[in-house]
């Protein structure tokens, strides 16, 4: 096993942002939203799901009936900011696009 996870800096973080416009600080929290239907929401998240088991990092996921809101933070580095929230973060990105295309309702 890999030791605790070493929290960011705010200057970190506020680098890593600056490249992910659709995600807010909240604290120690980032988050964002997704506008999607709510079929489209529910594959959406499996999808991420999966991906989160690879990854070892999982995101708070709030389904809605047009959109989804996202958190992540590192529940290891005692609810901090790490490397690993940002890198779940621009993958959640990607799935995103791939699935606000789908036309599920
Ligand atoms: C053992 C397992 O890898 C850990 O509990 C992982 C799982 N997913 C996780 N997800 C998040 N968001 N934070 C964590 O600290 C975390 N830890």
């Amino acid at each position: 096993m890999a030791g605790v996870p070493t929290p960011l800096t705010d200057e970190e973080i506020a680098e890593r942002l600056a490249v992910l416009p659709e995600w807010t600080r909240d604290g120690d929290v980032i988050h964002r939203r997704v506008d999607i239907r709510y079929h489209a929401g529910v594959a959406m998240i499996v999808h991420l799901a999966d991906r989160e088991r690879r990854i070892g990092h999982h995101a708070d996921i709030d389904l809605r009936i047009d959109h989804l809101h996202i958190a992540v933070t590192t529940h290891d580095a005692d609810y901090k900011l790490t490397e690993a929230d940002f890198d779940l973060a621009a993958r959640i990105d990607a799935i995103a696009v791939a699935h606000q295309s789908t036309p599920l309702d």
